[in-house]
């Protein structure tokens, strides 16, 4: 069964002669416990998408199905107690700016479930027991979020996100704020969620981020999805010019690095294409 459903799905930014189209004709299925990488450069609408889909821009045309849910005519108040619900969750690149500075991590962890009626010590059970599966320990539990490292912040929301056992969880560029070992700890912490039946959407400019973790990688360019294959198909066998545009410069990919001159021939195939 999919989890969400995106089909046509157009958006403009702006009126009159400064309207912009930033998503054009977007088409996006994701299964029930599948990752799918979204990648492409700045400005190619990843994050439009994401935004889309959590109900924080409205779209101009197309059609977002949620847990079998049509909620494309949704108001605001409807996605809110949506979100409320918790069956999508989202994770975006900057981890201090999604925790409360002035909240401990125990009450940044317990507050979605207390909101929903859960009491305070079976909260605080259940916040320990997700900071373990991010491999995180109990004793960050009274500290702020000041007093963690970046990755150990990034590690909090993705529990966080966790905690209400969404079916979807959308992650903006989870790592790219994270230097290169806490980018690693929480790539690894990506794929152990495989195991836990979650559809992840693991959005992100850098494919080499991407490609170890996720099943499907959609490819965004312009606003349009381009090519979507399999991790190991876009990888090894890209077969749009944007996309081995991303393969070439995506540096962990390749024993070495396509060279500039490479790059420029394909980007040259790209404009003319
Ligand atoms: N609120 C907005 N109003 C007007 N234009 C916007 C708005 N948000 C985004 N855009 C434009 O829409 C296009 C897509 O932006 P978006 O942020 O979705 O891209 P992105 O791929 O996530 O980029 P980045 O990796 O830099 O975050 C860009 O041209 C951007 O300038």
């Amino acid at each position: 069964m999919n989890v969400l459903e995106v089909s046509g799905l157009e958006v403009r930014y702006g009126h009159g002669a400064r309207r912009k189209r930033a998503l054009a004709g977007v088409d996006l299925t994701v299964e029930r416990g599948e990752i799918v990488g979204v990648i492409g450069e700045t400005g190619s609408g990843k994050s439009t998408l994401a935004r889309t889909v959590l109900g924080l821009v409205r779209p101009s045309a197309g059609r977002i199905v949620l847990g079998g849910q049509d909620v494309t005519g949704y108001r605001a108040r409807q996605w809110r107690a949506l979100r409320r619900r918790g069956i999508v969750q989202y994770v975006f690149q900057d981890p201090l700016r999604s925790l409360d500075p002035e909240l401990s991590i125990a009450d940044s962890l317990a507050e979605p479930l207390l909101v929903r009626g859960i009491a305070r010590a079976e909260a605080v059970n259940r916040a320990e027991e997700y900071l373990s599966r991010v491999r995180l320990d109990a004793d960050l539990l009274p500290r702020l979020p000041g007093e963690l490292s970046g990755g150990q912040r990034q590690r909090v929301t993705i529990a966080r996100a966790l905690l209400t056992e969404p079916e979807l969880v959308l992650l903006d560029e989870p790592v790219s704020a994270l230097d290169a070992a806490n980018r690693v700890q929480v790539l690894r912490i990506l794929q152990d969620l495989r195991e836990s039946g979650v559809a992840l959407v693991f959005i992100s400019h850098d494919l080499g981020s991407v490609a170890g973790v996720a099943d499907r990688i959609a490819v965004l360019s312009e606003g349009a999805l381009v090519e979507t294959g399999t991790a190991r198909q876009i990888v090894a066998t890209p077969s749009h010019p944007y996309t081995r545009l991303l393969v070439s410069s995506a540096p962990t990919l390749r024993a070495a690095p396509a060279d500039r001159a490479r790059r420029e021939e394909l980007r040259a195939a790209l404009l003319n294409s």
